[in-house]
């Protein structure tokens, strides 16, 4: 069997009126289709309680295409439209799943797939365990083919949660089964870190505490709460970002060289590294972690009004907007590195980018000499520009000097505004049985344990929030957070 035959399936997905099926996830079966990765051996059935049919589920996958993708092909679209249908469904009705069993089953036979099913939860997660066990007790997964199940996030909203929605669907489906979404695994730079640690031979033997001094993972962005504001007032960016992307990006940065590409064994080094994480708990929350709020500000020459002015929250809410954060792993290879990470809302760029600072020589002739030089840097760019610089010191041309000297690999990102590239990767992932990219329920826990500490302390603490003016960096707190090391935050704006 080739590679797209193993992706030959029929995608249910719950949720198929909403935002996520709109804007990421219709574009992103439409550009597997487009570059060959999908053949006509599929189907998609959109679930929601509309009242909808084929031809509007239809309509609005080709809006979706062209508002995302800008494209208009009408006689590709057309054929490739061919391939939906739409069901109204509720999913707490019992009877809806064996009216959807016939319709997959009639899917099977018009577009001979044999009986492969992604199950896609886009929707509250309140109803993730509820569908996957009616998935399970009204006989969808008996089937000749293979069945999975990809669930979007946020799993839970605390260990406890987490721990009772990963009961649920596990009574469903088994953890091989199971694809959890965190889409920054599926933004190409993200994937590069791997490539780039395992693969060179430079970084390969500087990539420990004897020769890094911190690395600095930042994911800042312009954009408010665009409207989530009901949603975010319980989420807070220590559950929104912190728990999972960034998270998963330190486990990246800092997981052992795996015995093999596998997935398990990749696994099984990130959950390591999240055993290593030194617990953040009583006092220490206040000297490693600081919390943000913004106020009004200016974005791009914009006006913009400050986080207690928005639609659905609260004007006492202590919800944070921005966390930074020292983390520590307590393992041979990286004690005493600190790992700073820092997310946050209305910031003044839009910036994903780590930053690994290395040690400075034990002795530095040219800075004995009050000639400048500064540490080398790696930094990872990973949007919206895509790419690596390398830090050097070198010699003026011309001149007796020093100076930086940046090696730099960049292109523009397709991913300019988390488009439906990272999703794109991840489905195709998922029908072809990787789930390299998603998060295994022991990455999901440990995060949740770490998190949670955080979150309790803060919500039982009466202090204040500090606010950040909407458009700067975050609180004066996070910069003092570094200088009491003896660093800086690198600036990610012009890097
Ligand atoms: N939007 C985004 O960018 C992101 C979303 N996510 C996650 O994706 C999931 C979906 O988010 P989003 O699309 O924004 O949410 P929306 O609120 O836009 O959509 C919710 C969907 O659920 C359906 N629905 C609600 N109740 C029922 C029911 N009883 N039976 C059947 N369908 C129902 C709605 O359909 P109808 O109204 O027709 O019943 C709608 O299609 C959430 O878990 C969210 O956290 C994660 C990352 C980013
Ligand atoms: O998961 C989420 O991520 C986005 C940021 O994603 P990015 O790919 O644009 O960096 C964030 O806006 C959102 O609040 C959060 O739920």
């Amino acid at each position: 069997m080739n590679q797209i035959e193993q992706a030959e399936a029929v995608f249910v997905i719950f949720g198929s009126t909403g935002d996520l099926a709109k804007r990421k996830l219709f574009p992103s079966i439409y550009n597997l289709y487009r570059k060959g990765n999908l053949n006509e051996h599929f189907a998609v059935v959109g679930l929601g309680r509309r009242e909808w049919d084929d031809e509007k589920l239809r309509t609005v996958v080709m809006e979706s295409i062209q508002e995302e993708l800008g494209e208009q092909r009408p006689e590709v679209t057309e054929s490739f439209l061919k391939h939906f249908s739409y069901l109204s469904f509720d999913v707490t009705n019992k009877d809806s799943y064996s009216e959807l069993n016939d319709k997959l089953h009639i899917l099977d036979e018009t577009f001979q797939i044999p009986g492969n099913r992604i199950f896609y939860m886009a929707m509250a997660p309140e109803f993730f365990g509820q569908i996957a066990q009616s998935i399970h007790n009204e006989g969808l997964k008996d089937t000749q083919g293979w069945t999975r199940l990809v669930i979007e996030k946020p799993f839970g909203t605390d260990l406890q949660s987490a721990i009772r929605l990963n009961d649920e669907i596990r009574q469903a489906f088994s953890e091989d089964e199971i694809y959890r979404i965190d889409h920054y695994l599926g933004k190409e730079m993200v994937q590069n870190i791997q490539v780039i640690r395992f693969a060179n031979a430079i970084f390969g033997s500087l990539w420990n505490n004897r020769h890094i001094a911190n690395i600095q993972v930042t994911s800042s962005e312009q954009l408010g709460v665009e409207g989530r504001g009901g949603y975010y007032e319980k989420s807070g960016a220590l559950r929104d970002m912190v728990q999972n992307h960034m998270l998963q990006m330190v486990s990246l940065l800092a997981m052992d060289v795996p015995l093999r590409l596998s997935t398990d064994d990749i696994r099984s080094e990130k959950i390591k590294v999240l055993r290593a994480l030194r617990p953040i708990v009583g006092e220490s929350i206040k000297e490693n972690v600081v919390r943000g709020q913004y106020g009004r500000g200016e974005i791009n020459g914009q006006e913009v009004i400050g986080y207690l002015e928005e639609e659905n929250v609260s004007d006492s809410s202590k919800t944070e907007t921005y966390v930074a954060a020292k983390l520590m792993i307590d393992n041979h290879v990286w004690a005493g590195v600190p790992f700073y990470i820092r997310t946050g809302k209305r910031m003044a760029v839009k910036s994903t980018k780590i930053v690994v600072e290395f040690k400075e020589l034990p002795l530095n002739l040219y800075s004995k000499e009050n000639k400048q030089t500064g540490p080398n840097l790696l930094i990872i760019h990973i949007q919206p520009d895509e790419g690596m610089t390398i830090v050097l010191n070198g010699k003026k041309i011309g001149s007796a000097d020093t100076t930086p000297v940046h090696l730099q690999y960049r292109h523009d990102s397709e991913d300019r505004f988390n488009t439906p590239e990272a999703y794109e990767r991840l489905l195709f992932d998922c029908m072809m049985g990787d789930a390299t990219n998603f998060a295994h329920w022991d990455e999901v826990s440990l995060s949740w344990s770490l998190v949670d500490a955080i979150s309790k302390a803060w919500s039982e603490s009466g202090e204040k929030l500090p606010t950040y003016r909407a458009g700067s960096m975050g609180p004066k707190e996070a910069d003092e957070l570094l200088e009491a090391d003896g660093f800086s935050w690198w600036p990610v704006e012009e890097m």
